[in-house]
């Protein structure tokens, strides 16, 4: 994608929430699984979403992609109520949902295919999206002959090629050994640097929401809310050397207070007879 192009993707991809709550289930088992949620995520912004289970991350994740409706509140991408799946918002979960019957660049290229886009060219596409998530010569692969990361690759290539305005991520590098992990976080920067699509990233991890993020909305549970927006201000491009730096562990300190916070909350909760 060239710069001017680039450049373009970042005035879209506004997202904004207004007293969002959501609520899962019906009847005496309904759960209130976040609450008056408001915040704004600008065009070509990094966001994460950090919490303790169960504070409504992956709930408000659901919404944004349209799975799920809101009790009431407002959200909108780029001023239109989000209403449904589109592929304007790609999601990429930890789990895999790759085609097993369908090579690499079958999977990629699959949403073009469903678009009309001709053999030719949507093989062209997806090849070129494989190459920029390190998958060059893995094309004719199949996921169960391609490792755990490179699996997740594909799936970030088969989002990708839609272009999405917003791209939301569930945990996605959650179920990777550590030094994969890292590999993908490094690749998902250097991805972003190209794209610039704003992303909103659900994460359990610090280090994780701190070398990928420009913000971290901190979440608390029972019922899921925001507890903090914290600005990650580090410089851009960045390598995973940031998380050895005074400013990241001094961020990190704060975030740990936050989430102990949270754990120390939820615990009373349950032992107090007022609920
Ligand atoms: N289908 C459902 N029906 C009823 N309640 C649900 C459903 N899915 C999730 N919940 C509840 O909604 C709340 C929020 O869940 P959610 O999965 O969004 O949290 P999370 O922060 O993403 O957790 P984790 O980090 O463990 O994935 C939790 O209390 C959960 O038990």
């Amino acid at each position: 994608m060239n710069v001017q192009a680039r450049n373009l993707r970042a005035t879209i991809g506004r997202v904004e929430a207004e007293h969002v709550s959501i609520r899962l289930g019906c009847g005496s088992t309904a759960i209130d699984a976040v609450t008056d949620m408001s915040f704004e995520i600008l065009p070509g912004e990094f966001v994460c979403l950090l919490g303790p289970s169960g504070c409504g991350k992956s709930t408000l994740l659901g919404a944004l992609a349209g799975h799920i409706s809101p009790l009431s509140g407002r959200l909108t991408l780029d001023s239109m109520p989000v209403k449904g799946p589109h592929p304007e918002r790609g999601i990429v979960f930890q789990h895999h949902t790759l085609f097993p019957w369908k090579n690499a660049r079958d999977n990629v290229a699959f949403g073009p295919k469903m678009r009309g886009v001709g053999r030719a060219e949507r093989r062209r596409e997806a090849d070129s999206i494989l190459d920029l998530v390190g998958l060059n010569g893995f094309a004719d692969r199949y996921p169960g002959q391609l490792s755990g990361g490179m699996q997740q690759r594909v799936e970030i290539a088969r989002v990708l090629i839609n272009q999405p305005t917003l791209l939301l991520m569930d945990e996605p590098f959650g179920a990777l050994d550590a030094l994969t992990r890292l590999r993908m976080q490094e690749l998902l920067l250097e991805v972003w640097e190209q794209f610039r699509t704003t992303i909103v990233f659900v994460t359990h991890d610090i280090d994780e929401a701190l070398l990928l993020s420009d913000r971290i909305i901190v979440m608390q549970a029972q019922p899921g809310r925001i507890q903090q927006e914290i600005k990650v201000g580090f410089d851009r491009p960045r390598t995973a050397d940031i998380t050895l730096s005074g400013e990241f562990l001094r961020l990190k300190q704060h975030c740990l207070k936050l989430l102990r916070g949270n754990r120390r909350e939820d615990t009373l909760a349950r032992l107090s007879p007022l609920g």
